[in-house]
């Protein structure tokens, strides 16, 4: 927070939030290759502004005294060397003034700044992500004064803010004859080329013609006389002026789609891909949504911000309404304007509204179109998608039981057919690849890529040429309990139940493997024995190759990796006894069998424990685990 330092003449003086230092000092290096942003941080926040008012005013038309015409002026005085951005929006009182403009109030600001490494275009991009908002000013100005009256408030109590963008602030209650705020930018030496009506009008239009206000500048004209431009009294209108989503398709271009996108997303890079309808019939409703190319520093704050801008017939309602897209499309930004929600909206009321329901379930249907055809139509992009936004996708498959079969479809994976830890397998590649006789989908999942590429338990699958998925995302278990199949194939987990691996066996190795399990019974028994508090069975395997042994549970049971996430997130896990298979072919196996009956207990144990820690699991006695193995290798006797 800001703390007081002096008061003089009415002007108190504050400092920046030590956040807000740090940012502004990035923001002038690294940004100033592309400094024009400013216009557009400015007009755009004029023109959340002018939202603001409008919404308020609905409640209280008293708000707007008569000046209804809401409207942003972009003027410049050469002599001054300023540029004035000034709306008729809902303003700011003195105390919106300090923390506002003077503090970071942002879910991720934590997260942002220990991202940013010290690298000029890293850091340039960070900051893009995070929004670069009212201080962008600070990257051509050197001075700001900032005048402002709140909607209500007396002429007499306005408040002029002004900084240098050094460390501290100065604000003063002043009067301000109408409404609004006026920002303006004393510019810096060399930056004259924003005294420019031309240049204004030209960056303007690139930045802000999507904007829904009029944005007005004076008009010139040449004065063959004096030789220059000359100044008219008359304001003229240089955007289009209408929302952008209510014009057609084909009448916005790319770029249009691309500004109006940082518009109402804060984002500084363009978005990925958009999908833009009018929906007609029993409902009525216009969508605008986005998909960004990067997650935001939120995306896994419960409390972050999601939601798009709710607009009713042009209105502005509200940010971040989050009713009209369920949890696992948090991602998605843009504009929903409904044609039949009422005014007054409230966001309670839209959690029971039968059209938000309508429109909740259209606009998710238009983004998975959208996904499905960035999957099939543009693979590099939908890889960027997955790669930002996969592991928020795989929340859908739970969460959206209507369209989970769709959902499926665009998950990807990392499976043992590339063997690295890209995820760009789907279940249909998957289903492709099947051999002959293989009906179901096999996986495998642990706390890591690398663990899950090492499991024992894919050995006689590599053996044998069969595919596994490759699991390892925090979500993934959690995923697996909703979906239990894909395109009638059951997902099977290689690391629990019997292996029934039966219909690929030729019958050699069927008959093989029913000798082995016979000649191998008084070995299990004995294991069973000495190992019999601390496993729910033992047992011969055909799973294994190089491994001597591995740990299974039973089909119904919890894995051992989900019970591992649920007690380092504070739960009560059930206590589940793993079910130790062993390799007959191993010589291990062999070196155990013919151990006399004093060193059996340690070999069994050692056996259990190199299974459990193979399979990821932190050993309750490792130091007991490093001296046992140490004897035995030395060749000595457990004593
Ligand atoms: N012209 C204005 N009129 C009224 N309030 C304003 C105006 N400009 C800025 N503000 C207030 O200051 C806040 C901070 O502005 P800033 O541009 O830094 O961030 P932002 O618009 O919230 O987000 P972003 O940084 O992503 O643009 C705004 O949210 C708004 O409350």
């Amino acid at each position: 927070m800001s703390e007081t330092d002096t008061s003089v003449h009415g002007a108190e003086t504050l400092g920046f939030q030590a956040e807000v230092k740090q940012l502004l000092h990035l923001m002038i290096h690294s940004l100033y290759s592309n400094k024009e942003i400013f216009l557009r941080e400015l007009v755009s926040n004029a023109s959340d502004a002018c939202d603001k008012l409008r919404f308020e005013a609905i409640d209280e038309p008293d708000l707007l005294q008569g000046d209804t015409d809401l409207r942003i002026r972009v003027e410049y005085d050469a002599a001054a060397r300023s540029v004035t951005i000034s709306d008729n929006g809902v303003g700011m009182s003195r105390d919106e003034a300090v923390s506002h403009l003077g503090t970071i109030a942002r879910s991720g600001t934590k997260e942002f700044f220990s991202r940013l490494t010290g690298d000029k275009q890293k850091d340039a991009q960070l900051i893009g992500q995070f929004g670069v908002g009212f201080y962008s000013s600070f990257i051509v100005a050197q001075k700001v004064s900032v005048l402002s009256r709140r909607a209500g408030a007396v002429e007499t109590d306005a408040v002029l803010w002004e900084s240098d963008g050094q460390g501290e602030f100065s604000v003063t209650q002043v009067e301000k004859a109408d409404r609004g705020t006026s920002v303006t930018l004393y510019l810096r030496e060399g930056e004259d080329e924003f005294l420019s009506g031309w240049k204004l009008r030209e960056v303007l239009r690139r930045y802000s013609d999507h904007i829904s206000l009029p944005i007005q500048m004076l008009k010139e004209e040449w004065d063959s006389e004096k030789s220059e431009q000359v100044k008219k009294t008359e304001w003229e209108t240089i955007n289009q002026a209408n929302a952008l989503w209510t014009r057609g398709k084909s009448d916005i271009t790319d770029e249009q789609y691309q500004e109006f996108y940082k518009h109402v997303a804060h984002d500084y890079e363009d978005a990925l891909a958009w999908t833009h309808n009018r929906v007609e019939g029993r409902s009525e409703y216009t969508q605008l949504l986005y998909i960004p190319k990067h997650a935001p520093m939120d995306l896994w704050d419960r409390e972050g911000k999601r939601g798009v801008k709710l607009y009713v017939k042009r209105v502005f309602i509200m940010d971040d309404a989050e009713q009209l897209l369920p949890m696992y499309l948090r991602f998605v930004r843009g504009v929903i304007d409904s044609a039949d929600l009422p005014l007054n909206v409230s966001r309670e009321l839209l959690q029971e509204s039968r059209d938000v329901r309508v429109i909740r379930e259209g606009s998710t249907k238009r983004v998975l179109s959208l996904l499905e055809d960035l999957a099939e139509n543009k693979p590099e992009q939908y890889t960027t998608f997955w790669e930002q936004f996969g592991q928020v996708i795989k929340e859908g498959t739970g969460e959206d039981t209507a369209n989970k079969e769709r959902i499926a479809k665009l998950l990807r994976f990392a499976s043992t057919h590339a063997d690295n830890a890209a995820q760009t397998v789907s279940f249909a590649d998957y289903v492709g690849r099947m051999k002959e006789g293989q009906d179901k989908i096999y996986y495998v999942s642990a706390d890591s890529f690398a663990a899950a590429s090492h499991s024992p338990h894919l050995e006689i699958f590599r053996k044998k040429g069969l595919e596994v998925l490759l699991l390892s995302d925090r979500v993934d278990e959690w995923m697996l309990s909703y979906l239990r199949d894909f395109d009638g194939k059951s997902l099977v987990s290689i690391a629990k139940g019997g292996l029934d691996l039966d219909q690929l066996a030729d019958d050699d190795e069927k008959k093989h493997q029913t000798e082995v399990a016979e000649t191998f019974k008084p070995l299990v028994e004995r294991l069973k024995a000495a190992l019999t508090e601390k496993v729910k069975d033992v047992r011969v395997t055909g799973r294994l190759v190089d491994s001597p042994a591995c740990v299974v549970v039973d089909e119904n049971e919890l894995s051992p990796h989900l019970l591992r996430m649920l007690q380092s997130a504070g739960q009560t896990a059930p206590d589940v006894k793993p079910i130790l298979e062993i390799n007959p072919e191993h010589a291990l196996i062999a070196r155990i069998q013919a151990s006399s009956d004093g060193d059996f207990g340690e070999w069994s144990q050692l056996l259990l424990d190199q299974a459990m820690l193979a399979e990821g699991a932190h050993l309750a006695d490792a130091a007991g685990f490093v001296k046992r193995m140490n004897r035995l290798l030395l060749g000595g006797s457990a004593g």
